[in-house]
């Protein structure tokens, strides 16, 4: 069968690719052996803030004392309708997706596992399929260290399809996944312990960041194990009991349930690539160009897959690169892109661009402007003074290098500093902007008034 264009993968950027090659006119195979919609919508984002949503609400109503409000009787959580409103959520998001894909004449989708045959040649089931371009947008899946893979292992998956509260959930791994899982299962009511085998939680922010991470977790008695080193794990019957060192100390705890949060590998080893002149990197990854096309020019990768970005805004922007470049022809590149993410802990860390060790290393000549959360009088109203807010300054063009928030609203206020950074504005015009009184944005420009050297 001949297509203008064949796609592999319904995710972040497969599904709207599909849906603009359609428009314009392409005749597109679509080939998903998963949910519709991938990680973000199944197992990733929708799921994991739904989950963040009911632990807020447990959070808020146990501890509202201080604000003069007291709940009488036990406050329950059901983690059974919990699962049923994030399944309800999940359901409309990857139907809908499933329903826009076949309800268009110019999209054939095609349900399992595709393969490349040679550089134009894909096939699933027992169909050949064949076209002028391929996108590859495979996605990730959960890396599952040696150690634990005889284990009674959660991933992300799984403990999403839980239906009752862990008694002591242990997870490995104190980066976006773990620590987003762990806040959430201890307001759900969970014991939780972290160990990770690094000095500091979040290890690619800068040194205080994770330090005001680790209190607000502590705050919330979830036990922080760092460096842990041979972590091992004894299964029984019904729990886990877990030995490892820290700092040359043995240490033992016993869980009743694991979930293994220690990173993403692409999904490029069983696509049949080596029939292919695709080329990959020394992680699995494939390697792209700044437009997204891999070593064989009409064969792009797009999301996780390529090891560029490993977040949903970063897989919908390589569609949006590829659209541009392709249909549009507008040249939008790769290296336009700044990093920016948010981990949806309470409160939320958010960060764009550069931080302090990267400026460093690149010799940059820099300012800081920082404040802490207890100095912002919005997060004093709210009772939510953890955290602090940070932007650094090139010193020769006032332009922005980048900034960490890490505070109550930090996920809506950073966007303030990218659309600054996308301006290629001086850090000066949003030290002279109004912003609005009483919100955490407000201190932004009063932080920007005293930058100090770096
Ligand atoms: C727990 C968790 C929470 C997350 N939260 C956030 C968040 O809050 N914000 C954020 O920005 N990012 C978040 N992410 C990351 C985000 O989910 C991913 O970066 C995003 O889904 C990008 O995916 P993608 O487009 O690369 O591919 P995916 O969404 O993974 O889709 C790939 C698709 O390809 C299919 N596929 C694979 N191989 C084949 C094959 N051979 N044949 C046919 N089909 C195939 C798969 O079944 C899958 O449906 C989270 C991730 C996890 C795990
Ligand atoms: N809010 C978000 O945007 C969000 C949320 C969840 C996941 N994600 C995406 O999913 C990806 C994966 O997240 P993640 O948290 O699994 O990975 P991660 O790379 O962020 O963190 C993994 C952690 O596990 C530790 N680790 C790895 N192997 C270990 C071992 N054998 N023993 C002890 N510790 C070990 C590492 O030191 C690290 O701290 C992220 O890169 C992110 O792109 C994003």
């Amino acid at each position: 069968m001949k297509f203008d264009a064949i796609i592999i993968g319904t995710g972040q950027a497969g599904t709207p690719l599909a849906a603009s090659l359609a428009k314009n006119g392409q005749k597109v195979a679509i080939i998903e052996k998963g949910d519709f919609g991938g990680t973000c919508v199944n197992t990733g984002c929708t799921p994991t803030k739904a989950y963040v949503a009911s632990a807020r609400r447990v959070f808020v109503t146990k501890n509202s004392q201080e604000h003069g409000v007291t709940i009488a009787g036990e406050i329950k959580v059901n983690l059974r309708a919990i699962k049923r409103r994030k399944d309800k959520l999940v359901e409309k998001s990857s139907e809908g997706i499933r329903k826009m894909l076949k309800d268009n004449e110019q999209i054939q989708v095609f349900k399992g596992e595709a393969k490349f045959k040679d550089d134009h040649t894909v096939t699933v089931n027992n169909e050949t399929l064949q076209a002028e371009k391929i996108f590859i947008n495979t996605g990730s899946r959960p890396n599952i260290p040696s150690p634990f893979k005889n284990l009674n292992y959660h991933t992300n998956e799984t403990m999403l399809e839980l239906e009752e509260i862990p008694e002591h959930l242990v997870i490995i791994g104190g980066g976006y996944v773990g620590l987003e899982f762990a806040q959430m299962f201890r307001r759900f009511g969970s014991k939780v312990s972290i160990l990770d085998r690094g000095e500091r939680l979040m290890k690619q922010e800068d040194e205080d960041i994770s330090e005001a991470i680790f209190q607000i977790l502590e705050d919330e008695d979830i036990q922080v194990y760092l460096n842990s080193e041979n972590i091992a794990g004894a299964q029984s019957k019904k729990t886990i009991e877990f030995s490892f060192n820290v700092h040359g100390a043995e240490k033992k705890i016993e869980g009743s349930h694991l979930l293994l949060a220690t990173g993403r590998v692409p999904n490029t080893a069983n696509i049949g690539l080596e029939n292919t002149g695709v080329h990959l990197d020394k992680k699995g990854y494939i390697k792209v160009n700044n437009e997204l096309q891999t070593s064989v020019p009409h064969i792009y990768a797009l999301g996780d897959c390529n090891g560029e970005g490993a977040f949903t805004h970063t897989s919908y922007n390589d569609f949006e690169i590829v659209d541009s470049n392709l249909l549009q022809h507008k040249k939008r590149s790769l290296s336009d892109r700044f990093p920016c993410y948010a981990a949806f802990i309470d409160p939320p860390l958010a960060r764009v661009g550069m931080n302090e060790a990267e400026i460093k290393e690149k010799g940059i000549k820099a300012k800081l402007a920082s404040r802490p959360m207890t100095k912002v009088a919005r997060a004093q109203e709210m009772g939510e003074t953890s955290g602090m807010m940070k932007i650094y300054i090139e010193a020769d063009t006032d332009k922005i290098l980048g900034a960490t928030f890490l505070g109550t609203g930090a996920d809506e206020v950073i966007h303030a500093i990218i659309d600054a950074m996308y301006a290629g504005t001086p850090y000066t015009t949003i030290r002279d902007a109004v912003h609005i009184h009483p919100t955490v944005s407000e201190l932004i420009p009063t932080m920007l008034e005293s930058p100090e050297d770096l």
